[in-house]
């Protein structure tokens, strides 16, 4: 009798996990099929010159690394008749500054300032170092861009391009310019394989799945919802700044192009402590990936899946991992290759190599998402409570930064 129940309980299970599996490769085709339709594709019709609106472009800046200058200078050189630059960083002693001011004098024709200083609206320092040049942007259209992102001469067009009137904000999906090194590599992959993944399917569902590193939003929209400083009180203002554009009926759309993160450091473990925030933030913001996470992950879901399809079909699990693998490496393999637009632009045994790193210590990640009690962003201590809403620094250099 007990015995029957458990055997009835174990089949009801491992159905549950068969379905879930099945679910993650509908997510896989989804991110594959929406992205050969979106990325890249020719944007119709080509909007005169005159037609296009003005854009501010803010640059909140924190420090030097050996790509800043190349990087800076591609927001320099737009293919695009009416933009201005306005670059801040939030300490007088931050050598950005000697970067900037020697771009700013070799391309005296471009619209460009910088602002030195913070001005503090809650710890967000993102948001405290952007306030004042959001005040003093003269455009309708606002790009924020992370101090790591490079532009190709047409990014701000399609970027713009894809601002539809019923559209309230355009990412560009995180994705990485090719660098040297396997810590470069190891980034590459990730966004360009499960982050991607969740990116491309997320957005074609309408899913909230944000990240401020490169975006286009429209400021009277933002402004509704209070202004850039509402979002000084979260961590993870990208994404309450796209709930807000959402709540207001507007889209938020994926660009064409992905956002080429350029930064000098490539330390796999500064990127680890990246993916670890990031985490953190999502599972205070969404509790429920807090399952589903680790169920999206292909070892664990192939490791319960296994065991699934042998209490349902008497299959051998170690075959049935090893063909799960190798799919989940097949088509990890076909959305690189989509997302990148173009064969490897490193060899296939550096990409095995990444994408089985990237698989493996991927439990590593989420566990050390869940055994923190802080956030750690740019040498900030954060504590971060349930809903993502209420973020109080824990050891704070705000209130010593004068704002010039
Ligand atoms: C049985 C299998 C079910 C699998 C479900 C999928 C599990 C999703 C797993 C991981 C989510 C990763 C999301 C990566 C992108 C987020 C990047 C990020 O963390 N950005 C932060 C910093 O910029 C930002 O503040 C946070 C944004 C919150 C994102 C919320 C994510 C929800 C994503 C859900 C994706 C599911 C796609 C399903 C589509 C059918
Ligand atoms: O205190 C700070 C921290 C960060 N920043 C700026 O904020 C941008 C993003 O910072 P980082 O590169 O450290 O962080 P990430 O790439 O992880 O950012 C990502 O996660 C956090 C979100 O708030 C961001 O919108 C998102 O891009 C940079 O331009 C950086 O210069 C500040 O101006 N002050």
């Amino acid at each position: 009798m007990i015995q029957d129940y458990f055997a009835t309980g174990a089949t009801v299970f491992a159905a549950a996990i068969f379905v879930g599996w099945i679910v993650s490769w509908i997510i896989h085709i989804i991110s594959i099929l929406f992205g050969l339709h979106h990325l890249y594709k020719k944007l119709d019709p080509v909007i005169p010159e005159e037609e296009l609106p003005g854009v501010s472009i803010l640059k909140p800046l924190t420090g030097v690394d050996i790509n800043l200058k190349s990087n800076l200078e591609t927001f320099f050189t737009q293919k695009y008749p009416k933009y201005e630059l306005l670059f801040s960083v939030q300490d007088d002693n931050d050598p950005a500054i000697l970067v900037v001011k020697s771009l700013i004098d070799s391309y005296p024709k471009v619209d460009a300032k910088l602002f030195i200083g913070l001005k503090v609206v809650g710890p967000n320092g993102k948001i405290n170092n952007m306030v004042r040049s959001y005040e003093a942007a003269k455009y309708d259209n606002i790009v924020i861009s992370d101090t790591s992102i490079k532009m190709t001469p047409s990014t701000l067009y399609e970027m713009v391009h894809c601002l539809k009137p019923h559209v309230g904000l355009v990412l560009q999906m995180p994705y990485c310019a090719t660098r040297k090194g396997f810590g470069a590599i190891y980034q590459q992959v990730y966004f360009g394989t499960m982050q991607a993944r969740n990116c491309l399917s997320a957005n074609a569902v309408n899913i909230n799945c944000s990240t401020g590193m490169s975006s286009l939003l429209r400021r009277d929209v933002l402004d509704k919802a209070g202004g850039l400083a509402e979002f000084g009180k979260y961590l993870a203002e990208d994404f309450f700044i796209a709930e807000a554009i959402r709540s207001q009926g507007y889209k938020v759309v994926l660009s064409t192009t992905p956002a080429l993160q350029n930064s000098g450091n490539s330390s796999i473990t500064d990127f680890h402590s990246r993916l670890i925030r990031w985490s953190q933030l999502r599972i205070s913001m969404v509790p429920t990936l807090i399952v589903l996470e680790p169920v999206g992950e292909s070892v664990l879901l192939g490791v319960f899946v296994s065991w699934a399809a042998m209490t349902l079909f008497d299959v051998s699990p170690l075959g049935f991992f090893m063909g799960h693998f190798l799919v989940w490496f097949l088509s990890d393999y076909i959305l690189f290759r989509i997302v990148e637009n173009g064969p490897l632009p490193f060899s296939k045994f550096e990409f095995l190599v990444a994408w089985l790193m990237r698989e493996l210590l991927s439990p590593y990640i989420i566990l050390s998402a869940h055994l923190q009690n802080h956030v750690v962003w740019r040498n900030q201590k954060y504590k971060l409570h349930w809903g993502g809403k209420v973020v109080v620094p824990v050891t704070s250099s705000l209130d010593a930064v004068a704002v010039s």
